[in-house]
């Protein structure tokens, strides 16, 4: 398969090693200081571009690779906010093609499986309260991380006593925290941590009097997350609309 990159840095470098490894072939890379080869006949001829970026520049870059009718596989984090809605008209009835994850690794679609079982289970004993908390390396862009997000929307949907989500204090390496854990009883608090070179830690907490069930999902490395996103790009050359990972692992996770 021929694949373009956007974005290359520490997950482009990633990808390019595990795609050339399973056979493929990289026929374009898009980082800032060439953005003019999205225009050319290498960048159009690729079956699949993926998209690693940042929070400002994704969506825009969905748009450039939609112009030459490429499909993309995104992991950018931080966008959905603003483009949500864009993105779901734009990849309607198979129009473009989007396979967006918040985490592309499979240990992240066990968790995040454990995680939905888990808020079921929890609207039998109200004596519980539920928090989230995610640590990652302090370059990252946003906060909370694009994973705690979704796994947050789950439990959302699912516990019947937390409406909505909010993002709470983010505590960096020097001491300094950044915003509050004022919350309402139905919000599901989310605190970030910035920390030295953390590839992310995911971790949910239900605490009672009594005692605190807590599940957590550890990256050792980011190799996880490209390797997803391969398998996604492998999948997305023969499927069409707005995909992710619940298709891709539809099969192994039910
Ligand atoms: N879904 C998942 O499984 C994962 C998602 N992520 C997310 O992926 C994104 C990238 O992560 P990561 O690779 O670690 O970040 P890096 O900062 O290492 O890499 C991003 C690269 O994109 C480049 N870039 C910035 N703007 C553009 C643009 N307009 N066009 C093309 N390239 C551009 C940057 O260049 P420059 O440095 O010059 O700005 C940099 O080389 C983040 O949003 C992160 O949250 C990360 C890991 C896993
Ligand atoms: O920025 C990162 O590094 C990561 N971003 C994703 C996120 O925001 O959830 C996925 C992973 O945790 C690493």
């Amino acid at each position: 398969m021929k694949i373009a990159l956007i974005g290359y840095g520490k997950m482009g470098h990633m990808i390019e090693q595990i795609a050339i490894a399973r056979g493929h072939e990289i026929v374009c890379k898009i980082d800032v200081d060439n953005q003019d080869d999205f225009d050319s006949p290498a960048f159009a001829s690729a079956d699949v571009a993926i998209e690693f970026t940042n929070p400002t520049a994704a969506y825009s870059n969905y748009l450039r690779a939609f112009k030459h009718n490429v499909k993309v596989v995104s992991g950018s984090t931080g966008w959905m906010t603003d483009h949500k809605d864009d993105v779901e008209a734009l990849t309607k009835d198979g129009k473009q093609t989007l396979f967006w994850a918040s985490n592309f690794s499979i240990g992240v679609a066990i968790f995040a499986a454990v995680n939905k079982y888990l808020a079921k289970i929890m609207n039998q004993f109200p004596q519980y309260d539920v928090e989230m908390e995610e640590t990652h390396h302090i370059h990252k862009l946003d906060a909370p991380s694009g994973t705690a997000i979704t796994l947050a929307e789950d439990i959302v949907d699912l516990l019947d006593r937390k409406d909505a989500w909010k993002a709470g204090v983010t505590t960096w390496d020097d001491g300094h925290v950044d915003g509050s854990t004022d919350h309402k009883a139905n919000e599901l608090l989310v605190n970030s941590v910035r920390h030295d070179e953390v590839p992310g830690i995911h971790t949910i907490t239900y605490n009672s009097e009594a005692d605190q069930i807590t599940i957590s999902h550890s990256a050792h490395s980011r190799q996880g997350f490209a390797l997803g996103a391969v398998l996604a790009a492998e999948y997305t050359a023969n499927h069409t609309g707005l995909l992710t990972t619940t298709d891709l692992f539809s099969s192994l996770i039910p």
